[in-house]
C-alpha cells in the first residue's frame, strides 16, 4: 500500500466492534445455556478464528452481516474436536480457549501461525498445571502447538507476575470448572472485559473494584450454568486510536468517532492524548452491557512529549505503536517504559516500531522495556516492514499521512487481523 501526506480529514466514522469483547462473546456464548446474540461483532481474522474453533467444538454459530448467533450448549456441552483447533494469529483465542479446554473431559490440540506459535505459553501452562490441568507444549518449547488432556481442576489463587488480561482470563475461565474459588491477582489492573461479561452471563464473580483487599484481584466461584445473553459490542478503542491520532496529527482535521468503548481498564490511550496536549472531547457517554461507551470528537492539535510508565501501560499496550508515531510528531522527548510485554506480541513491537521510525528519519532509541523518542523533526516517507503485524501496518499508515514523500507499507493486508475495513474508513474522511 502506497500512501502520501494529506490535510483536512473531516467527518464522522464508526469503527468495527471491539476485538477483545467479540472473542469473549463467542467463548462465553458457547459455554452458556441458550442463545447468545452478538451485535456489531468484529469480523476480523482473529475473531473469525475463535468462531471456527468453537464450531469444531460442536457449537452451532450463525453469522449474518454484523450479527452472530451462538447456540450455546451449557458449561459441559462442548464436544471433542475432530481436528486441531487453528487459532491463526490470535494470542487471545489461544490463551482463553486453553483455559476453557483444561476443564473438559476430552483431549484437544491448539496451534496457530508462525508468529502465534512463537509466543510464550508458559505464562498460562504454569498456573493451569498448578490448578490440576494437563497441558503441554508439543514441541517442548513452551509455545503452541499445545496439547490438553483431561485433568481435575481445583480452586486456586494465582499471583500473576504480569498484568495480562489473557493470563487472568485464562485462569478465571478454567476456574468455572474448578471445585472451589479461583482468584488471580495481577501487579496492575489489565482490561476487565472477561469479568464484566462473566457477570452478565450469571457467573459468581467478584472483580477488582469490588474486592476491598486489593484493587487488582478478580475471583470466580464454580456455578451450575451460565445463561445466553444479548450483547452489543462497542467500537474498538484500539482501532479508533488510529483515527484519533490521524485527527490530532493531520493539519486542519476534525473527526467524530461514534460509539467507542472507553472502559477505564482499556482506554489509557485517551489520557495519553490529553496529556500530550490533544484536543479530545468525549460526548454522549453511556453504558452498554456493563461497558462504558462514548463518542469521541478530535481536532488537530500541537502535541508535546511525555513519559508513559507504570500502571497505565496495560490499559494502552496495543496502542503503543500509534503512540510512538504521535510522539515522533510531538515537540520534545517521549519516554515509554515498563512495556516489556511489547516484545511478545505479534512481533517484538519495541523492535518493529523503532526500526520503522528510524527508517522514517525519527530520532528514536529502543530500551529493554520501551523506547525514547525525540519528536518534532519531520518524518520522511520510507518502506515500512510490518512483518505481518496489523498494529504496525495501521500505526505507520498514519505516520505516512504526515510524512514528506511517499511511504510504502509492505504486507498492508495484515490489517485484516483486527480491522479488515481500515483503509475504507479513511476514504470516508477525505
Ligand atoms: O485479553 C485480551 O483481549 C487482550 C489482552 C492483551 O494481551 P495480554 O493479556 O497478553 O497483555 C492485548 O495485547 C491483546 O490484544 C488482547
Ligand atoms: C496483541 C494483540 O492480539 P493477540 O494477543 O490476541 O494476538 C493485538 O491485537 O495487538
Amino acid at each position: 500500500m502506497e500512501l502520501t501526506n494529506i490535510t483536512g480529514l473531516k467527518g464522522q466514522v464508526t469503527i468495527p466492534g471491539d476485538k477483545s469483547i467479540s472473542h469473549r462473546s463467542i467463548m462465553l456464548g458457547s459455554i452458556a445455556k441458550g442463545i447468545t446474540e452478538v451485535h456489531n461483532f468484529l469480523e476480523g481474522a482473529d475473531c473469525l478464528a475463535t468462531i471456527e474453533c468453537f464450531r469444531k467444538l460442536g457449537i452451532e454459530i450463525e453469522k449474518n452481516q454484523d450479527t452472530v448467533v451462538v447456540h450455546g450448549k451449557g458449561l459441559h456441552g462442548l464436544t471433542p474436536p475432530t481436528d486441531i483447533l487453528d487459532v491463526g494469529n490470535s494470542g487471545t483465542t489461544t490463551r482463553l480457549l486453553a483455559g476453557i479446554l483444561c476443564g473438559q473431559e476430552f483431549d484437544s490440540k491448539i496451534s496457530g501461525d508462525e508468529s502465534l506459535n512463537s509466543r510464550p505459553m508458559k505464562r498460562i501452562m504454569e498456573p493451569l498445571t498448578q490448578m490440576g490441568a494437563n497441558i503441554s507444549s508439543i514441541l517442548r518449547n513452551d509455545c503452541a502447538p499445545l496439547y490438553i488432556t483431561k485433568g481435575k481442576l481445583h480452586g486456586f489463587h494465582y499471583d500473576s507476575p504480569i498484568a495480562s488480561a489473557q493470563v487472568k482470563s485464562c485462569i478465571l475461565l478454567a476456574g468455572l470448572y474448578a471445585d472451589g474459588e479461583t482468584s488471580v491477582t495481577e501487579p496492575n489492573l489489565s482490561r476487565n472485559h472477561t469479568e464484566l461479561m462473566l457477570k452478565e452471563f450469571g457467573a459468581d464473580l467478584m472483580s477488582a473494584h469490588e474486592l476491598t483487599n486489593t484493587r487488582t484481584t478478580a475471583s470466580v466461584r464454580p456455578c451450575q450454568e451460565l445463561y445466553g445473553q444479548k450483547i452489543t459490542v462497542p467500537g474498538d478503542i484500539s482501532s479508533a486510536a488510529y483515527f484519533i491520532a490521524a485527527g490530532l496529527l493531520v493539519p486542519d482535521s476534525e473527526i467524530l468517532i461514534k460509539d467507542i468503548g472507553i472502559n477505564p481498564t482499556r482506554a489509557g490511550f485517551l489520557k495519553v492524548c490529553e496529556d500530550m496536549g490533544g484536543d479530545i472531547i468525549l460526548q454522549n457517554e453511556h453504558f452498554c452491557g456493563g461497558e462504558r461507551v462514548a463518542d469521541i470528537l478530535v481536532r488537530t492539535s500541537n502535541l508535546h512529549g511525555i513519559t508513559i510508565e507504570g500502571s497505565i501501560i496495560p490499559t494502552l499496550i496495543d496502542e503503543i505503536p500509534i503512540i510512538a508515531v504521535m510522539a515522533a510528531m510531538a515537540e520534545g522527548t517521549t519516554i515509554i517504559r515498563d512495556a516489556e510485554e511489547l516484545k511478545v506480541k505479534e512481533t517484538d513491537r519495541i523492535e518493529t516500531v523503532t526500526d520503522n521510525l528510524k527508517a522514517m528519519s525519527c530520532d528514536v532509541t529502543p530500551t529493554f522495556d520501551g523506547m525514547i523518542i525525540e519528536g518534532g523533526k519531520p518524518l520522511l516517507g520510507a518502506t515500512i516492514h510490518t512483518l505481518l503485524d496489523h498494529r504496525i501496518a495501521m500505526a505507520f499508515s498514519i505516520a505516512a499521512l504526515v510524512a514528506e514523500g511517499t511511504t510504502n507499507i509492505l504486507d498492508s493486508d495484515c490489517v485484516d487481523v483486527s480491522y479488515p475495513s481500515f483503509y475504507d474508513t479513511f476514504e470516508l474522511l477525505l
